[in-house]
């Protein structure tokens, strides 16, 4: 059972520093919220926590995690440091199973195929809603009041979709984030008249502040897996144990008979707990009160949750050891800083799975990239070949695309740069490879010569790879003429935003909004990434 999607653990001795927008507005009122939760948690909630590790402010991230103590002694690899009951988990199964808690459905919602029809981060909305504001208690764990830890929650978030157009723009300096974020707002938008037109009454009250707050707190809180099954049930193996003896001692038949009668259900149970889920896809998505604490780390993870089959129950483990007073650090799986920020409202610094989008070829200035291979046009019919090839990207307008996506799809945490994360096309620089070699292969056909493109027999898939030096060298120009582009059309230099880091962070006055600050860190993170891809294609 991984988080979002994969567990990664690096042995990089690197700590990314960042800082959330979330994080920069805990308020002390909160410190004191999360202090009942773990009393709440150990003494009614059944939730074991090592006697190592506390619920405290990270200094990473300038909000709360998971810290061992300083007892002097380090928490050796592979101890269990939180166990949580999966009764008290909160979990939305899709495509069909929906919330775990039953009474979310059966008292809330009056069209259930609407309401299965939406993302599991808008389910769990109303699965907030009904905890938060109607009754504080899970049916499957009725005697366990969820007060505490709803109270040890962020009740702000200031990730993008809280910002106006105008910040978004000047602060994010990056249109892919922009577009990115206005898709989300509209979608879950979108999700929330939904929402409200299959609810029933007792919903009537709530606020798209509230829908929000719920999203927010699914999509940071939130991690997956495929395993979807029952738990172990050993009741089922004891039964069938007490029939084979008693078949055999009866004699109402052979021992063989018997055996056969106990495999199948051994299969049956198997199935329905491990194939059968794989095969129609399902997939959960759990929030573990306490485990929820955990903090993200791409290069320094130092611990992994996971579903503990046997003992029904959600562990959260570590990886390697530990040394006192250290926080502990999960991996939300592979996210780029706009996954981060929009997300999540944290960026990490020298993130190795970061990505810029820039636009897509068919809106690049071809001639500035003409002038920079030395000002010759390019072959006429060049672009529509590519086009036809499908690497110039797409050619909607805005709000075509926004309305070719359907609801939701656009927003699924997995959507990395999918069509939908990505639906102009645009072209995509990555921290692990550079520009994307697709890309290339275009430019060197876009700038081979007549005689160059009849050799490749007039296919712009003979460009893959390398077809000789001079073309390799004016492909490569034309693509850092067009990053060196897109770097210079911000407002700010890279140099310029160090500097309003420096003043900002060192300044007392603290003049810059939390989000103000993380956008600075964002285009820091982005124009980093756009002059190592330059210098990659030197
Ligand atoms: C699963 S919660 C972790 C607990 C959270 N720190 C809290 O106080 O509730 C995820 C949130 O923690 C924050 N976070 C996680 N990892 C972070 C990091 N490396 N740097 C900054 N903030 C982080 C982000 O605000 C994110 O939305």
């Amino acid at each position: 059972f991984q988080y979002h999607p994969t567990h990664r653990t690096t042995t990089a001795n690197k700590i990314a520093t960042t800082t959330s927008c979330l994080e920069a507005v805990v308020s002390s009122s909160r410190q004191k919220r999360v202090s009942g939760l773990s009393d709440w948690g150990k003494e009614t909630a059944g939730i074991q926590v090592a006697s190592t590790v506390d619920i405290k402010e990270s200094k990473i991230s300038g909000g709360l995690g998971l810290v061992t103590n300083g007892s002097g002694v380090d928490t050796e690899a592979g101890s269990v440091v939180v166990t949580v009951p999966a009764s008290l988990a909160l979990s939305v199964e899709l495509p069909t199973g929906g919330p775990d808690d039953i009474g979310v459905v059966k008292d809330l919602v009056e069209d259930r195929n609407v309401f299965r029809s939406l993302p599991w981060y808008s389910q769990f909305a109303l699965y907030f809603y009904k905890l938060d504001k109607i009754s504080p208690y899970k049916d499957q764990a009725k005697d366990v009041n969820l007060q505490p830890w709803l109270d040890s929650l962020p009740r702000k978030f200031t990730t993008p979709i809280h910002w106006d157009v105008k910040e978004r723009e000047e602060w994010l300096q990056y249109t892919h984030m922009v577009e990115s974020v206005e898709r989300q707002e509209n979608s879950w938008k979108d999700m929330y008249s939904k929402l409200q037109s299959c609810c029933s009454s007792r919903v009537k009250d709530m606020t798209w502040d509230d829908f929000l707050w719920g999203c927010e707190c699914a999509r940071s809180r939130a991690f997956s897996g495929g395993y979807t099954g029952t738990s172990f049930n050993p009741f089922v193996y004891a039964f069938t144990f007490f029939l084979v003896t008693v078949y055999v001692a009866l004699h109402l038949g052979t021992l063989e008979q018997a055996a056969n009668g106990a495999a199948i259900v051994f299969c049956v149970s198997v199935l329905q707990d491990f194939v059968v889920p794989k095969f129609f896809k399902s997939k959960k998505y759990v929030i573990c009160p306490v485990i929820d604490m955990a903090n993200h780390n791409s290069l320094r993870a130092t611990a992994n949750v996971a579903y503990e089959y046997f003992a029904n129950s959600y562990s959260l483990s570590t990886t390697s050891s530990v040394p006192s007073n250290t926080e502990l650090f999960i991996s939300y799986g592979s996210r780029s800083n706009d996954q981060l920020l929009q997300y999540y409202g944290f960026v990490e610094q020298d993130n190795p799975h970061d990505t810029y989008v820039m636009p897509p070829l068919r809106d690049w200035d071809i001639a500035a990239l003409e002038k920079a291979c030395g000002g010759i046009a390019f072959p006429s019919g060049r672009l529509q070949k590519l086009d036809r090839a499908g690497l110039l990207g797409t050619s909607l307008s805005n709000d075509a695309i926004a309305s070719s996506i359907e609801t939701g799809e656009e927003t699924t945490e997995d959507e990395g740069l999918t069509s939908a994360g990505n639906p102009r096309g645009g072209v995509v620089l990555s921290r692990a490879v550079g520009i994307d070699p697709a890309v290339i292969q275009a430019l060197r056909a876009l700038v081979s010569s007549d005689e160059e493109f009849e050799e490749a027999g007039f296919s712009v898939g003979n460009f893959a790879a390398e077809v000789n030096p001079e073309n390799e060298r004016k492909a490569r120009i034309a693509a850092r003429t067009a990053i060196e582009m897109e770097l210079a059309s911000k407002s700010t230099t890279l140099e310029m935003d160090r500097e309003m880091l420096k003043r900002v962070t060192s300044s007392k006055t603290g003049l810059q909004e939390p989000e103000e600050l993380m956008a600075i860190m964002f285009r820091i993170e982005k124009k980093k990434l756009l002059k190592e891809t330059i210098d990659k294609l030197q």
